[in-house]
């Protein structure tokens, strides 16, 4: 493990069956610092954040957060080690049956036990910081349009004022424009917390927006990680072809193979 990563995946190893999705996957987030997983689909994206989530038991390999190794933990003590996490999913994941407040508000209450009435105060704060007025608390998340339902989970993900945070395509299913409100918003919230952040992205232009460091991955193997500011001029053949968005190179597309 890297001095000072917050999180670091050490030849980490996941097979279905016979078929290998993680391949000896080595990656480090620094303290402080936004990397961004891109990679076509099926690459193990999904995969690698499941492992991480600890939704899926790698066969071989270390996942360090902060520090601490938990693969192979019991749940109660991996799940301590995720309680300094925070995630924003794909598509927010709200609950329909709360409020937008409580939805904000639930990793405060149920894992952090604290007081409904203080942590609908909080969940205010953190609704304000993603851009939305208090009258958006007792709403329900069904009433929102998407873009305002990736603030509102976002500000669940800020809600703990957690160390680190993993947002799993934070883009997706926005337009352009409300997808660049949110990397800013992602960008802007997680420099004021200080966390630590693993994201995962199809999508380049939002990659090179918020991260530090982007980590191409390729068949479950991270293939290219560099700086964010190097990438379009690296000379890596598997990088060129995924910001070309090219047919051909040594990308291979499982669906052209005859
Ligand atoms: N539970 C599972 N059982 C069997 N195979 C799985 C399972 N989960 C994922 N896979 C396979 O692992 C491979 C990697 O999947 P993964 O979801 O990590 O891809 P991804 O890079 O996140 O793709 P996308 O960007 O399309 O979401 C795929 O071939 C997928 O079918």
């Amino acid at each position: 493990m890297t001095e000072h990563a917050k999180i670091s995946l050490n030849n980490v190893c996941k097979s279905f069956g016979r078929k290998h999705v993680l391949n000896n996957l080595t990656l480090d987030v620094k303290a402080g610092e936004s990397v961004v997983v891109i990679g076509g689909s099926g690459t193990g994206k999904s995969v690698m954040l499941k492992c991480i989530l600890g939704l899926l038991t790698p066969e071989s390999g270390e996942i360090y957060i902060d520090g601490k190794q938990i693969v192979g933990l019991p749940a109660s003590e991996r799940e301590a080690s995720l309680r300094k996490t925070g995630m924003l999913f794909q598509y927010a994941a709200l609950f329909d049956s709360l409020p937008v407040w409580e939805n904000v508000a639930f990793g405060l209450i149920q894992a952090h036990g604290m007081k409904r009435s203080d942590a609908r105060d909080v969940a205010i704060e953190k609704l304000a910081l993603v851009g939305l007025g208090p009258d958006m608390a007792n709403r329900n998340p069904s009433e929102l349009s998407i873009g305002m339902q990736k603030r509102v989970g976002l500000a669940r993900a800020i809600a703990t004022n957690p160390e680190i945070i993993f947002f799993d395509e934070p883009t997706t299913g926005l337009d352009p424009i409300m997808g660049d409100v949110i990397d800013n918003l992602i960008r802007d919230c997680t420099r004021h917390l200080g966390a630590s952040t693993l994201t995962i992205s199809h999508d380049m232009e939002s990659a090179q927006k918020i991260a530090d460091r982007i980590a191409l991955i390729y068949k479950g193997e991270v293939v290219w990680v560099g700086p964010a500011d190097e990438i379009e001029h690296c000379g890596n053949p598997y990088v060129e072809q995924f910001v070309r968005g090219d047919i051909k190179g040594p990308i291979e597309l499982d669906i052209l193979k005859p």
